[in-house]
């Protein structure tokens, strides 16, 4: 048997279609603030890739850039001014950022009706309780390409590796809200294998490359892999493709698998965020 491969980059451009249509239609138009901190390559990259996906939807790229040693405060107050500006409709503060830096405080800054990537507190508690809010871009976009090709949820085992607030933690509750029965593995997990060979959908957001072997995975599974790792033999995911991939009955490719998904929604958030009155979700809580 050899697996499906469920194209991101395909489905990725209908959604992109769908957002630029909406941002066409709506008399606000969108602006989303990338905020990048020093220079990471990966990071610079993902960012450069999402400046220019938005351009081409109709949406304002209004990017700020910080050097590896901008303090708290300063970054602390870009994030502010950004909340305040009116034509600033999304704030994306791409990570990781700097080990003197509290990621943390600094997204707890952003009004949650411009949180495209669903990381405050507040979207992250809405997804929690179930109430409407802006979802983490990464889990929203592993559950369009599994609906796009028609990959059932309700009542399946899906087993999501890794915890992460940005991708591990949202997956789980965003199963849960679609009935599927969900476990979560992690570093500690005993035997990672044996729990992920009783999944119909294995979902890795781990960050070690090559950690899922065929021996986890169940003959027919759908397999998604959240991974992207720059090697020397090029882009590699969480997931050992080409092993997996005879026996998995659906598996995502690194890269064009859930990498543009990402992206694709977060410009699908960004459509939806512009269209949010001022505190839609509430107040932010100001920690200052
Ligand atoms: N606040 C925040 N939000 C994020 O959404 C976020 C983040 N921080 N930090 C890092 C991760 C990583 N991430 C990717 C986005 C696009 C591709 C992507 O476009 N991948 C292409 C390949 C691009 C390439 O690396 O050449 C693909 O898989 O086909 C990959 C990874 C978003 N992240």
């Amino acid at each position: 048997m050899t697996a499906k491969i469920l194209d991101g980059r395909l489905v990725a451009e209908q959604v992109v279609a769908r957002a630029a249509g909406e941002i066409a239609a709506s008399d606000r138009v969108p602006g989303l603030a990338t905020v990048l901190v020093g220079d990471d390559p990966a990071s610079a990259i993902y960012v450069r890739n999402k400046r220019r996906r938005c351009v081409a939807a109709g949406i304002r790229d209004l990017h700020r850039k910080f050097g590896a040693d901008v303090t708290q405060d300063e970054l602390a107050a870009a994030i502010h001014a950004l909340g305040d500006d009116p034509g600033v409709t999304g704030i994306l503060l791409q990570l990781p950022l700097p080990p003197h830096l509290d990621a943390a405080a600094l997204v707890s800054l952003i009004p949650p009706e411009k949180d495209v990537d669903g990381l405050t507190e507040t979207s992250a508690g809405r997804l929690a309780l179930g109430r409407p809010g802006l979802r983490p871009c990464t889990p929203l976009g592993v559950l369009e390409l599994l609906d796009a090709h028609g990959i059932a949820l309700s009542g399946a085992e899906a087993v999501v590796v890794g915890r992460s607030n940005l991708v591990g933690k949202p997956m789980a509750q965003l199963l849960l809200r679609r009935d599927a029965t969900v476990t979560v593995c992690h570093s500690r997990t005993r035997d990672l294998a044996a729990a992920c060979r009783r999944a119909d959908i294995l979902i890795v957001a781990a960050g070690l490359p090559g950690l899922i072997t065929a021996d986890a995975v169940k003959p027919g599974a759908t397999v998604i892999d959240v991974g992207i790792h720059r090697t020397p033999d090029g882009l590699r995911g969480d997931v050992d493709f080409t092993a997996v991939r005879t026996v998995a009955g659906a598996i995502t490719p690194v890269p064009g698998g859930v990498g543009p998904m990402t992206i694709a929604m977060l410009l699908a958030n960004t459509a939806t965020a512009a269209r949010l009155p001022a505190n839609a979700y509430g107040a932010t809580f100001l920690s200052s």
